[in-house]
């Protein structure tokens, strides 16, 4: 394995009172490297209050040591559309987690736990400070791609489809030790937040490259819709994976800076016509790509060459 570790950007230009041009400017050069190569970086002075952040891991591992009848009661019940709450991945999946998915705080379909008292506030001020976040990085990435002004927040203005998950890997076993199987996100932006045990890795060129933990920073990934379909593969929405460790539980949560379902994707055409370049994907209504990708875990394939990835609507030239 690889292990030059992916770039990491200081975003205190953007955060500071000020103008601070130079620093926004050398940030915005780093980003748009990493995101043609990684489609992985990591920031750090972005604006969410550190002690926050460790407070949500403190808790939330202490969530997941609870016993399973415990934190069943934060459980959704059966058959609900919004699958909000605790859940564990059922004995027959690979992928070897336990986790919790909350939508944004204003939406009523949250099922929190009781317990901790205050996971629930905490959990809600991680959502809303990683919300800003995601229009921040949003409209750095909308600089980056050289789009008109607002482009992408006016594109995707609906926060309604956001959501988060906390979750809990359990230690390797002697044989056996994935953590979530190889995948790219299908959303616009992710962020996550992991605790010190590591495991996430990121592949490029071929090579599995570690996402190192480092304190206070979080990693920052593209999903396929904006950065892949939108930018016609300029940006990369970069495969990635969770290793599980020996001996170890590992806690992390993920923000997916989502689209609402309604949108239509499609390659835009300054990264087509206007360069004389031939889209790569066919247009598709993005509740139509959830849909399928929702199916791949409700109804895994027996072939892995099955899953439904963005590739379903790649154009092969
Ligand atoms: O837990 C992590 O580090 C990454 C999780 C992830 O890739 C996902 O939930 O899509
Ligand atoms: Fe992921």
């Amino acid at each position: 394995m690889a292990d030059s570790n992916i770039p990491t950007v200081d975003l205190s230009p953007f955060i500071r009172e000020g103008d601070h041009e130079d620093g926004k400017k050398k940030a915005r050069e780093v980003i748009s490297q990493a995101c043609s190569q990684y489609g992985f970086f990591q920031i750090q002075n972005h604006g969410v209050p550190p002690e926050l952040l460790s407070r949500a891991l403190e808790l939330s591992n202490t969530f997941f040591e609870y016993s399973d009848d415990e934190k069943r009661k934060s459980s959704p019940g059966s058959g609900v559309q919004i699958p909000a709450g605790y859940n564990k991945q059922p004995q027959h999946s690979l992928d070897k987690n336990e986790y919790l998915v909350m939508f944004p705080p204003e939406s009523g379909f949250n099922v929190y736990p009781q317990n901790p008292p205050e996971f629930k506030e905490v959990l809600e001020d991680v959502f809303s400070h990683l919300t800003k976040l995601g229009s921040l990085i949003e409209s750095i990435i909308n600089e980056c791609l050289g789009l008109p002004p607002n482009f992408l927040k006016e594109f995707n203005h609906d926060r309604s489809w956001d959501l988060m998950s906390a979750k809990r890997y359990f230690p390797a076993t002697e044989t056996e030790n994935n953590g979530i199987l190889e995948h790219e996100d299908g959303n616009c932006v992710t962020f996550v937040l992991q605790d010190q045990v590591g495991g996430l890795q990121v592949k490029k060129n071929g090579e599995w490259i570690p996402v190192t933990p480092a304190q206070d920073t979080l990693v920052v990934n593209l999903g396929d819709v904006i950065q892949k379909v939108l930018s016609n593969n300029k940006f990369k929405s970069a495969t990635h994976r969770v290793v599980r460790q020996q001996g170890k539980s590992r806690c992390s949560y993920a923000f997916f800076y989502n689209l609402h379902g309604d949108n239509w994707v499609e390659p835009l055409s300054k990264f087509t016509e206007e360069i004389g370049e031939a889209p790569k994907y066919i247009g598709f209504l993005y509740k139509e790509y959830q849909a399928l990708r929702i199916r791949n875990k409700t109804h895994p394939p027996d072939k892995p060459e099955d899953v439904i990835h963005i590739t379903h609507y790649a154009i092969i030239s």
